[in-house]
């Protein structure tokens, strides 16, 4: 099977570094695809980042529906886009946080998430109240470094993620810990031997995922809300979504 990891800021350092820990992870068989799109903002730190790296994803979605692709990864803590890629095809579509909440469900009562920046928080609260898993999180934490530090400044960026790590294990009485952002996707081992606690990161939670969906020969529902969009014209920019 292939899967497409989509990275959906443009630092292609990530987004090698996203497609490298998703085909370490893979099943034998399954062929990893790391993909971004060809526009819109080097990290995603804020609503309005994410807001521009939507449309880059639904690119990217329909670029793999003209290659075949049987699953996509969404391979950004705010799962950006991810209800409107799920509208443009029937293979499954898994966001990372939504994947991280539950694989972190299965093996803790209680979770606590550290992610890059304190302002983007409340984009990883949002979606626990949207994905049902608000009671399991103890709390949202940040490492307070700018997503690019991770590629740029990657030592410095570890030792403040792995210190806040360290908060949450000393004070959050949890069991696991949820990594906030696709650019971690290497650094779960390293930070789980500093932390002694389970970590889990949305990358890999999510291809493993989308190959369990696939394997139960399962996919999207286009039934109700998640069918296909409604064919129309669209103007300008976005004239290429006509008729869809
Ligand atoms: O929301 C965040 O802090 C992390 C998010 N930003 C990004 O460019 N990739 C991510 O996973």
């Amino acid at each position: 099977m292939q899967i497409r990891v989509i990275n959906p800021n443009t630092t292609l350092a990530m987004t090698t570094k996203i497609g490298a820990a998703a085909q370490r992870i893979a099943a034998p068989g399954t062929d990893v695809v790391a993909t971004q799109p060809a526009s819109g903002p080097v990290s995603i730190e804020s609503h309005f980042d994410e807001a521009i790296s939507a449309v880059g994803v639904l690119e990217e979605v329909l670029a793999g529906e003209r290659d075949g692709v049987d699953a996509y990864v969404i391979a950004c803590f705010g799962d950006p886009g991810l209800l409107a890629a799920r509208e443009l095809t029937r293979a499954p579509v898994i966001g990372i946080a939504e994947a991280a909440f539950h694989m972190a469900a299965l093996i803790s009562t209680r979770f606590s998430i550290v992610t890059t920046l304190g302002r983007t928080g409340i984009i990883a609260e949002h979606l626990l109240e949207q994905y049902g898993f608000r009671h399991h999180c103890r709390r949202v934490r940040a490492a307070e470094i700018p997503v690019l530090d991770l590629e740029e400044n990657g030592e410095m960026a570890l030792n403040r993620i792995i210190d806040e790590c360290r908060r949450a294990r000393d004070e959050d009485n949890i069991g696991a810990i949820v990594l906030g952002c696709g650019g971690m996707a290497d650094l779960t081992g390293e930070i789980s031997r500093a932390v002694g606690l389970p970590v889990i990161e949305g990358v890999t939670a999510a291809v493993k995922l989308a190959e369990a969906v696939v394997g139960l020969g399962l996919g999207t529902s286009k039934q109700g809300d998640l069918a296909f969009p409604r064919p129309k014209a669209f103007t300008g920019q976005f004239e290429h979504f006509s008729g869809l």
